[in-house]
């Protein structure tokens, strides 16, 4: 069932309007709707948004904030502030308001009627920049059930915008009767929604468990932190990177050769935004499966952003919300080349120690990011020296596919390897002598780029990448 919603706001102007309350007004029920303003807000309130509108299509046309220790019970704006915002609506020809707080259907409904244009919420416009974006069935599945979820109770909202639409202003909108049965519709349609999802989400478990004897590293990070490009560099991978708030939306994973380890998987994921809509992670619990099983987390945030912090908080919270903080989980400060205020870095390492700063367009960093990652790793790699029959070719690929080989002797009918492979992968030798080395020196250290700010480490280079999940 498609539900005529009408609220895309693709190639529309926009006005966008942030309310800013109290931090600590004990407004019960829309306390945890709200999204909660932070230094960098204050000074830039709009901008997050701006950035939600323009990925979205619209243009903006027009900005409104207003400070309020609560929300307005019908309207969320005071009454002398509508009368601003209608003024401004009027001068600026907007087709949309959009809102940077989370708005109920009874507020949404009276502000349409007092500016006869439509209104949305920012969930609403994520959800809507979320449905342009998703491409796989299972996005789309988890978008479809987000935006029913949201819509079920605003039916009535979206019929009075359907009679006025299509019948005219003044016209007798749907009878209860009609309501009652698009309100079972999408019921009914939200509950098999939710069934397919957990199908697919508990095969996506028993494929990402399949792969349990890999290393896996899951890219997590705020959106547009430059995940997707990372993966692309480290990988040689083909993977859309965009200016775009959420451009990605559906897991990839792609070998990556760590430097002196050897590969382990990695894995792109849907970015995170502040006050991410519950319902919406819920949603996508499938696609974030890889970063739930991974070794270690590779947390990517745009150090250039004047939010920075913020928005390293916020994956945090959210990765607390899906239940997966305590992993492993290495910070990497991304743009480093974008960074204008020299201290930046410097603060942001002070206060998350261990950080690494890269850029993935330039490449700079990426050696000491290998380096952190086979650290972070190790305990998980043996260094070994590995024997068996020289006729037993197929070992010799083993080793060469999924572990480093460092040197290769023979002592007679034997060859013998000194190897650094995942432990978990020593089970699948048979037929082969392992002798660990002792003096394992920590993790390897690849040779440091040529210059700095150089290329990414040579061995990265020469890859037989391969797709091991394109869900495309
Ligand atoms: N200057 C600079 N730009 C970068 C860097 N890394 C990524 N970008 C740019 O940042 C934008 C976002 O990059 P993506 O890789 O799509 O970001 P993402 O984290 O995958 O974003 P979502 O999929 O939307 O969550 C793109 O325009 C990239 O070219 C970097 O190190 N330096
Ligand atoms: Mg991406």
């Amino acid at each position: 069932m498609e539900l005529d919603r009408k609220q895309s706001v693709a190639s529309e102007s926009a006005v966008l309007v942030g309310v800013q309350l109290s931090s600590d007004h004990g407004h019960a029920g829309q306390r945890h709707a709200d999204r909660s303003y932070s230094d960098y807000d204050e000074e830039h309130p709009l901008e997050e948004l701006t950035g939600l509108v323009e990925s979205a299509g619209a243009s903006v046309v027009g900005l409104l904030t207003q400070r309020r220790d609560k929300p307005d019970i019908t309207t969320y704006l005071g009454s002398g502030k509508l009368e601003e915002l209608q003024m401004l609506v009027e001068a600026t020809e907007a087709d949309v308001v959009v809102f940077d707080n989370n708005l109920s259907p009874a507020q949404v409904r009276n502000l349409e009627q007092a500016l006869k244009v439509k209104v949305l919420d920012r969930t609403e416009l994520i959800l809507d920049i979320f449905s342009t974006r998703a491409r796989t069935h299972e996005a789309r599945l988890a978008v479809e059930l987000a935006q029913l979820e949201y819509a079920l109770p605003r039916l009535k909202r979206m019929w009075t915008h359907l009679s006025r639409l299509k019948m005219g202003v003044g016209m007798r909108g749907p009878g209860e009767k009609q309501l009652e049965t698009d309100r079972r519709l999408v019921e009914k349609r939200i509950v098999d929604l939710r069934g397919e999802l957990e199908k697919i989400h508990h095969r996506k478990q028993r494929e990402v468990e399949g792969r349990s004897d890999r290393m896996t590293v899951s890219l997590v990070g705020y959106t547009n932190a430059g995940k997707s490009t990372l993966l692309n560099r480290l990988t040689d991978a083909d993977v859309l990177a965009a200016d775009k708030l959420f451009a990605t939306l559906d897991t990839r994973t792609r070998r990556w050769r760590l430097p002196g380890w050897g590969p382990v998987l990695l894995s792109d994921t849907v970015g995170f935004i502040r006050n991410l809509p519950h319902k919406l992670i819920a949603s996508f619990r499938a696609t974030l499966e890889e970063a739930h099983q991974a070794d270690l987390l590779l947390h990517v945030a745009d150090a250039s952003s004047p939010a920075a912090l913020d928005q390293v908080r916020a994956v945090f919270e959210v990765l607390k919300e899906i239940g997966i903080e305590e992993k492993n989980c290495l910070l990497v400060l991304n743009k480093s080349d974008r960074v204008e205020d020299p201290n930046q870095i410097a603060m942001l390492q002070d206060r998350y120690p261990g950080a690494v700063a890269i850029s993935s367009k330039t490449g700079a960093g990426l050696d000491a990011l290998a380096i952190a990652v086979s650290d972070a790793l190790s305990e998980h790699f043996v260094d070994a020296d590995i024997s068996f029959p020289v006729s037993d070719g197929k070992t010799m690929d083993y080793l060469s596919r999924y572990g480093e080989v460092l040197s290769r002797t023979y002592d007679g009918e034997r060859a013998i390897v000194h190897c650094r492979i995942p432990r978990a992968y020593l089970g699948r030798l048979s037929g082969a002598e392992v002798c660990e080395r002792a003096d394992r020196p920590g993790a390897p250290r690849p040779q440091p780029d040529a210059a700095a700010g150089g290329d990414r480490p040579s061995d990265t280079q020469a890859l037989d990448d391969q797709t091991v999940d394109d869900v495309a």
